[in-house]
């Protein structure tokens, strides 16, 4: 996304920066994601680095809930590169119409990891501004900055216009975007939007990064480093059946609580991996990164988008 999570133009309606606006119009709390997601110890440590083995869905590379019930992904296909032996595993999750993520959990080094890490959280003026959300002012819930090419529409969200700043200013940035650009040849990113969670109460609410400047189908690439944090996808809601308009039926109120359950996904986004959201999860999927009592150490989080 070219705006961050909440970023709108002046003709976009404000969207969530603090937990509670979808910019679809949904509003949902975090409270519901956390109530399917079970809670995780911050894996960020910067000592040695966690194996796989403990990790029991290592296969997939991604956290999935126990229960099973709740998973609603079409199909998961995992792609080594032919290329090179070892180039890290890349899954390609497919969300069904149209809608896909690709998950990379050991797209850059770790050692490195925690040098871009470092780097980010001393050198990035992070800002935690105050927003306006309802009509209301509020403390973003998580420090933020942004950094776009020249010339592009200014980014404005809940009523904060971040300053841009320059590609130059963050010479590792450009570092990680070549790192980017060779893992997913032909894409183009011309602003980041950086997100720092100092802690287990920091968080994004539910929203899509679907703002017009974006267009149709953005190609959204984030980047995770330090405490691994979950980030969760929920179907938006379709148009309520007639019925259910009607307040009808007891049973289709039903089928909606149970199709909201298998409708939404949780990958725990690792240090140094990269999530692309692709085709139209912005359109069709809202995400999240809940607040998670366990996750108690920093964690910073790049979503390098193309404003068009
Ligand atoms: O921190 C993350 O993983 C996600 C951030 C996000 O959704 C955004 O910046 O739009
Ligand atoms: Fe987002």
């Amino acid at each position: 996304m070219t705006s961050p999570p909440h970023n709108s133009t002046a003709d976009n309606q404000p969207s969530d920066g603090t937990g509670k606006v979808l910019s679809d119009g949904q509003m949902t709390a975090n409270e519901e994601a956390e109530s399917f997601n079970e809670n995780k110890n911050c894996s960020g440590h910067k000592l040695e680095e966690m194996t796989d083995k403990d990790d029991s869905n290592y296969k997939t590379g991604l956290h999935y809930h126990q229960d099973k019930g709740r998973m609603s992904l079409t199909s998961i296909v995992a792609v080594k590169s032919p290329s090179s032996s070892d180039a890290p595993i890349r899954r390609t999750i497919d969300l069904g119409h149209g809608s896909d993520l690709i998950y990379i959990q050991r797209f850059l080094p770790f050692q490195q990891s925690w040098t871009f890490f470092d780097y980010l959280d001393k050198h990035i003026p992070w800002t935690r501004p105050t927003i306006r959300v309802f009509g209301r002012s509020c403390l973003q819930p998580r420090d933020t900055c942004y950094v776009a090419s020249s010339g592009l529409t200014a980014l404005v969200y809940s009523g904060y216009r971040p300053n841009a700043y320059s590609w130059d200013d963050f010479p590792p940035l450009k570092e990680i975007l070549d790192a980017i650009f060779k893992a997913l040849p032909g894409s183009r990113f011309n602003s980041l939007l950086l997100n720092r969670y100092k802690g287990a109460s920091d968080y994004v609410s539910w929203h899509a990064d679907d703002e017009k400047i974006y267009g149709p189908t953005p190609e959204i690439a984030s980047v995770s480093f330090g405490c691994e944090r979950d980030f969760v996808l929920k179907k938006k809601k379709h148009e309520e059946s007639s019925q259910e308009k009607r307040g009808e039926g007891g049973p289709a109120l039903k089928r909606l609580k149970k199709s909201s359950r298998e409708n939404q996904q949780s990958l725990a986004l690792k240090h140094g991996s990269l999530l692309v959201m692709r085709g139209y999860t912005q359109r069709d999927w809202i995400h999240s990164v809940p607040k998670r009592a366990k996750a108690e150490g920093t964690r910073i989080n790049l979503t390098f988008r193309l404003v068009l």
